[in-house]
Order: C-alpha cells, then sequence, then structure tokens
C-alpha cells in the first residue's frame, strides 16, 4: 500500500522537479512547521498523504513504521536521507538548504529561537496530542480534554508573550520570518480553530499571527490549501 501521492509542488503552486519527499498530515501542526518552512526556504517537494483520521500511521500493510518508528507525522525523505520530527528536520535543512537562513547568526538571538522551538514542540504540543487528549476523555470524562489542552495552551503562551516582549517585531524575534515563527505559527492557528483560545490576552502573539496570516508562504501551507483536506 502507498501513500497518496501529490505532485511536485512550491508554494505559488507551480511544479518543479526535487528530491524532497514529505510525509505530511493536512490538520497536523507538525507538518505544518515543515511546510511553512519549505515554503520559505523556496524548496519545491512531494506531498505524500498520511491518513491520520484513517489511522494509516499505524496500518502494517503502509509500513509507515520503515519510515518512522514512533509512527508520527512529518517525515522528511531526501534522496537517502530519511529524518522524522519536525525540529530535526527544520535543523536538516537549515543546514543543507541555507538559503533564507531560519536561524540568526547572532547567538542571543538564535538561542531564543531554540527556546520557543523548543517550548512549542516539547511543552505544548505533546500535552494536548489528538491520542492524549482522547485518553484524558476516557479516562476523566469528557469534559476534561478541552480545559487541560485550554490551560496548557495558556500556560504555554503566557511563558511565550513574556519571552517574546522585548524582542518582537513584525515577527516573533524581529522583523525577518525566522525559526521560532516557523513553531509559532500553526499553534497560535490550533490554538485559536480547535481549542477557542482567546488571544486578546496575548497581545504579542496576536500581532504576529497577523502578520503570519499575510504571507504567501504561510497561506501556501496551511491545512485548508493541502491537497488532502476535505472539503
Ligand atoms: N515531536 C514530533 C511530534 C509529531 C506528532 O506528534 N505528530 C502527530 C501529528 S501533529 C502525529 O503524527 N500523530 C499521530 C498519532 O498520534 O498516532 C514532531 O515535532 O514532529
Amino acid at each position: 500500500m502507498d501513500f497518496q501521492s501529490h505532485a511536485l509542488k512550491c508554494s505559488d503552486g507551480s511544479s518543479t522537479s526535487s528530491n524532497l519527499v514529505l510525509y505530511s498530515f493536512w490538520r497536523s501542526s507538525c507538518s505544518w512547521r515543515v511546510r511553512f518552512a519549505l515554503n520559505l526556504k523556496g524548496l519545491s517537494y512531494e506531498y505524500r498523504a498520511v491518513d491520520l483520521g484513517r489511522r494509516e500511521q499505524l496500518n502494517p500493510d503502509a509500513d509507515f513504521e520503515r519510515l518512522n518508528p514512533l509512527k508520527y507525522v512529518p517525515v522528511l525523505v531526501d534522496g537517502p536521507v530519511v529524518v522524522s520530527d519536525s525540529y530535526a528536520i527544520l535543523l536538516y535543512l537549515e543546514e543543507k538548504y541555507p538559503q533564507k537562513a531560519l536561524l540568526p547568526t547572532d547567538l542571543r538571538l538564535k538561542s531564543l529561537h531554540l527556546q520557543v522551538a523548543s517550548i512549542v514542540s516539547s511543552s505544548i504540543q505533546p500535552l494536548i496530542m489528538l491520542e492524549l487528549l482522547k485518553t484524558i476523555g476516557e479516562k476523566f470524562g469528557p469534559e476534561e480534554p478541552l480545559p487541560w489542552a485550554q490551560s496548557t495552551l495558556e500556560k504555554g503562551f503566557n511563558a511565550l508573550e513574556k519571552l517574546l516582549k522585548d524582542f518582537s517585531g513584525q515577527y516573533a524575534l524581529g522583523d525577518e520570518v525566522h525559526m521560532a515563527d516557523v513553531f509559532l505559527a500553526p499553534q497560535i492557528s490550533s490554538a485559536i480553530e480547535n481549542f477557542g483560545i482567546d488571544m486578546s490576552k496575548f497581545p504579542t502573539l496576536a500581532r504576529i499571527y497577523k502578520s503570519y496570516k499575510t504571507l504567501p508562504e504561510f497561506q501556501a501551507s496551511s491545512p485548508e490549501r493541502q491537497l488532502d483536506a476535505l472539503h
């Protein structure tokens, strides 16, 4: 069995050839980070949809485990190189394809970018992932997952708000879109759309999110623009 494959594409919608293959699910915020970064770097890629709704990642016939033993998206394949986990993928892309650098050379700023990326990918997203919310619902009652997710998001966003306050510009840490933005943008979107977070409590995050929404690279990477999105 093979994953649904879509033509190689650039963020402007044109097609071109490339070695890059991204295993992704339209609604996955972790996949969205990578789609956004690939677009920012101007890298075309073949999109292979892994239908998490149908639990395709667990289907032994699909053998997705061969690509990622954890059976999570995203996975990036670049010729002989297979990288899973969005953070690892982003660092790989940064080194292999240095155009439109996502990390600044200034060490202080660079460490802040890595800190923001880590907060989102280690201290927010894993605590609100679907499987965990389902388990919380089953064990503690159906009314429990939403407040759990909301308090996790608000704790993380409060910390991020403090961290970014003195550094933010048009984007998280200045006036250029960099690594922190790649992690923040999908997480803020999911907080609003999936968990009803009131972003007026987080003015810095709310302001930079407005900037993301105007970026073609962000728009093209958004869930509803993916070919596996349900319309
Ligand atoms: N730390 C990983 C987390 C990946 C992850 O949680 N992926 C989710 C979608 S956002 C997934 O594949 N879930 C499938 C499942 O729970 O079985 C990353 O950043 O890539």
